[in-house]
């Protein structure tokens, strides 16, 4: 097969498979009109989106511009919108059957009937669920790959297996039609500003490469929080739990961002050479190392068992904090602490970096540097450090530098994730996708505990009750307490500190 990272510039159709579907809605269409408003499509470029329901071209417009943002009704955006319907087609079909491909394939085909060039190239993107990504895979292949004068590549949406043995097997199949340079595996969490900042912030800034290890770095938490249930997605959700939705994937694709050694280049090999190492020094989780729970009814909103979609007595995690390890002379020692759940006090993603004590001696009891990178919302960097408190006494005090993003860059709209992975693979550009052997490695790692919560080795474990709307269960602090984090909040203050109230 043929190896291309050559970009994508004209001749382009880009298929959107389960074009009908919350994703697509949500995400893929959105993503794409961004692209296209800032005039980062090919040019020419043609949507086809396909799903298995039936509906007028009228009623797929309808669906996939009404996630489109356009808050004042501005004209400008209402016309691009207007214009992107007009490359935008709709065909519905099956999945499995060879014969909807061949319909796929003629629709494309009249398509590029009306191109300049003999070039024809075809980005397809999976926005189904797993139990079709092989049949599609194949199907595509067989029905719709352009063999002479044009690229063809897949993107595929998680998730990528259960376990080790599953994501093998479809890596396996997948592999039977397409080679790992035509596929692109999205974690959206890699086409996140901060996330990709992370390689910057580490290897262009001395200060932080000479302070990060564990001479330094105390304990590291990466935190996802979401303040909704799984409100009516229980029925997916239970099948798959919370560490495999967000830290099997998302959490440990920024842990090793955070944690892999300098990559030779920003080539995408070289990044992703730097990611497999070192995850490959991460040992299994243990169970001593894992806090399970489950959201309750409170605060006037239901309990996760009391979405319709859940199984009556599911003891599905709905949230997880997990411990992990890294086997290696920059990072022995040090506890990485992942926490991610569903139905909690806030929305925030963020990775905090507590730094370890100031030698006794001259100072007693002073507040430990921290380091927050706030993922979403808003976009921040701030270092919690100790200054002199003003005035006519020597007394240490901490205060933040702060870098907020929409105080720092105002005029500039932060790229949507999606917008940012799909241009780069229009582009070829594979660094911020997962690879194979990358998977594999992940799945090593979280595979055992998966097994003892889906009680394939015993009973199931029961995770805690938290109160929905809550930080999780109340057992949290002193997991993480026991890893090393100390929280500074009664001597921190912000925005402001009021000296008169101290
Ligand atoms: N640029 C900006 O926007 C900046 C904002 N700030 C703001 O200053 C405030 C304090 O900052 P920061 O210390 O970083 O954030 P928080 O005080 O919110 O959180 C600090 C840590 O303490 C935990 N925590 C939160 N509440 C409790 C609690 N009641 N009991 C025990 N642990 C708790 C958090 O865990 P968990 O998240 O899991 O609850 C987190 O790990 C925040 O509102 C922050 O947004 C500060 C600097 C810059
Ligand atoms: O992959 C997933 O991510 C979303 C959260 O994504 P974000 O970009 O809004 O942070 C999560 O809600 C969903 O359960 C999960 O499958």
């Amino acid at each position: 097969m043929e190896t291309n990272h050559d970009e994508l510039k004209d001749n382009t159709i880009i298929i959107v498979f389960g074009a009908s579907g919350d994703l697509a809605k949500k995400k893929t269409f959105p993503a794409l009109f961004g692209l296209y408003k800032n005039g980062f499509l090919p040019r020419d470029v043609h949507i086809v989106g396909y799903a298995r329901t039936k509906m007028d071209e009228a009623e797929f417009h309808k669906r996939v511009t009404s996630y489109i943002k356009n808050p004042n009704d501005d004209a400008e955006v209402a016309s691009d919108i207007d214009d992107f319907k007009k490359f935008t087609s709709y065909l519905s079909g099956s999945y499995e059957d060879p014969a909807s491909f061949k319909e796929l394939n003629k629709h494309l085909e009249e398509i590029e009937s009306h191109y300049q060039s003999k070039e024809c190239n075809r980005l397809f993107y999976l926005a189904l669920p797993p139990s079709v990504f092989v049949p599609v895979a194949k199907n595509i292949k067989d029905e719709c790959y352009v063999s002479k004068g044009g690229i063809n590549r897949i993107i595929v949406e998680k998730p990528f297996g259960k376990d080790l043995k599953s994501c093998r097997e479809l890596i396996g199949s997948l592999k039977q039609s397409w080679s790992e340079d035509e596929t692109f595996r999205i974690d959206h969490y890699l086409g996140k500003e901060m996330v990709k900042n992370i390689l910057v912030l580490r290897f262009a800034n001395v200060w932080i490469g000479a302070a990060w290890d564990k001479n330094s770095i105390s304990n590291v938490q990466i935190s996802f929080k979401e303040p909704f249930g799984t409100e009516g997605r229980g029925g997916y959700f239970d099948e798959f739990g919370i560490i495999r939705d967000i830290l099997q994937n998302h959490l440990l694709q920024v842990l090793s961002v955070l944690t892999m050694e300098r990559p030779v280049s920003f080539a995408a090999e070289d990044i992703r050479d730097e990611k497999v190492k070192v995850l490959r020094a991460i040992p299994a989780i243990e169970r001593n190392d894992t806090l399970l729970g489950q959201y309750v009814a409170a605060n006037g909103k239901p309990g996760y068992l009391q979405d319709s979609t859940v199984p009556p007595n599911s003891v599905c995690p709905t949230f997880a904090a997990t411990t992990v390890w890294i086997n290696n002379p920059r990072w022995e020692g040090v506890p990485f602490i992942l926490k991610a759940g569903k139905a909690l006090n806030e929305s925030k993603v963020e990775i905090r970096i507590q730094f370890k004590d100031v030698v006794q001696g001259i100072f007693k009891d002073i507040a430990r540097n921290e380091l927050v990178i706030r993922i979403q919302p808003s976009e921040a960097i701030y270092l919690k450090m100790n200054t002199k408190l003003p005035g006519l006494y020597t007394r240490a005090m901490p205060t933040e530098m702060d870098l907020t993003y929409k105080r720092r860059f105002t005029d500039t709209k932060i790229p949507e994730a999606y917008e940012s992975l799909i241009l780069d693979a229009l582009k070829g550009d594979h660094s911020n996708f997962v690879r194979d052997d990358e998977l594999d490695v992940a799945w090593k790692i979280f595979t055992p505990i998966l097994h003892w919560i889906d009680g394939q080795d015993g009973p199931r474990p029961r995770p805690i009750n938290y109160p929905y709307g809550s930080r999780g269960p109340k057992e949290l602090d002193t997991f993480i307490g026991k890893y090393g984090y100390r929280r500074l909040a009664d001597s921190y203050a912000w925005p402001v500190t009021h000296l008169s109230s101290l």
